[in-house]
């Protein structure tokens, strides 16, 4: 991993940027021992394993939309990478974090103050929450693609997309998931682990 140049593993980002990330990085660090963010044995590779796993779903969506809502959001990710980006990249996509714990919400509201980010944090269950109406809906290690889809169903604005990096077994994941749901999807191969996956999914409705 190389953070001269302003280069995450292939990808440019600006000085502004990357000045947000390399704090972010710190608080991460700071704060991670007391709340477990991210699992420990992930902290010596960030920049891999959480800041550019969280780009690329930036970069799959669509650069047009304006709201996006991060379920789950734990440490950050990856909306909390994807409201830095957006900043710079993007400064109409406004994005909402949802997290339930309290401690994990206080960290990712420190970050965004740290980073002078306008993301809005939202301590709750996302059961809890009134429908979003978002443009694009993401999570990362929530849950099954079957309550993802329910999530997305009650938080998406018609239109809209969800984003959602999977492991492995994503295929089985999808069969199950239709068995519930119709949807349309398309995969992208991540760039972080060649076996994982970042669904792309629209036109959610029950069966
Ligand atoms: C395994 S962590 C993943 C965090 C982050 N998305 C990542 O990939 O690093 C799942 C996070 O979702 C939060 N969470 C789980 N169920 C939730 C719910 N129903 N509503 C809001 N947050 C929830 C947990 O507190 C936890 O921080």
């Amino acid at each position: 991993m190389t953070t001269e140049d302003h280069v995450i593993s292939g990808r440019d980002v600006s000085r502004e940027t990357m000045a947000r990330l390399v704090r972010y990085e710190e608080l991460l660090r700071k704060w991670n021992p007391a709340i477990n963010l991210v699992a420990r044995s992930t902290i010596k590779s960030i920049w891999e394993r959480h800041f550019r796993d969280s780009i690329q779903v930036f970069d799959l969506a669509p650069e047009s939309a304006t709201s996006w809502a991060d379920l789950g959001s734990g440490g950050g990710f990856p909306g909390m990478v994807a409201a830095i980006l957006a900043a710079e990249e993007r400064p109409h996509q406004h994005v909402t974090l949802v997290e339930s714990d309290q401690r994990k919400a206080a960290f990712l509201a420190t970050v965004a103050r740290e980073t002078g980010v306008s993301a809005t944090v939202i301590s709750k269950r996302i059961e809890d929450v009134e429908p979003l109406g978002v443009d694009i809906l993401s999570a990362r290690a929530l849950a099954p693609l079957t309550q993802l889809l329910e999530y997305a169903h009650r938080h998406l604005a018609s239109g809209g997309v969800a984003l959602f990096p999977k492991g492995a077994a994503w295929r089985e994941e999808v069969q199950v998931a239709l068995e519930s749901w119709r949807f349309s999807y398309e995969n992208k191969a991540s760039v972080t682990d060649p076996a994982a996956t970042v669904l792309t999914i629209g036109g959610i409705s029950r069966v």
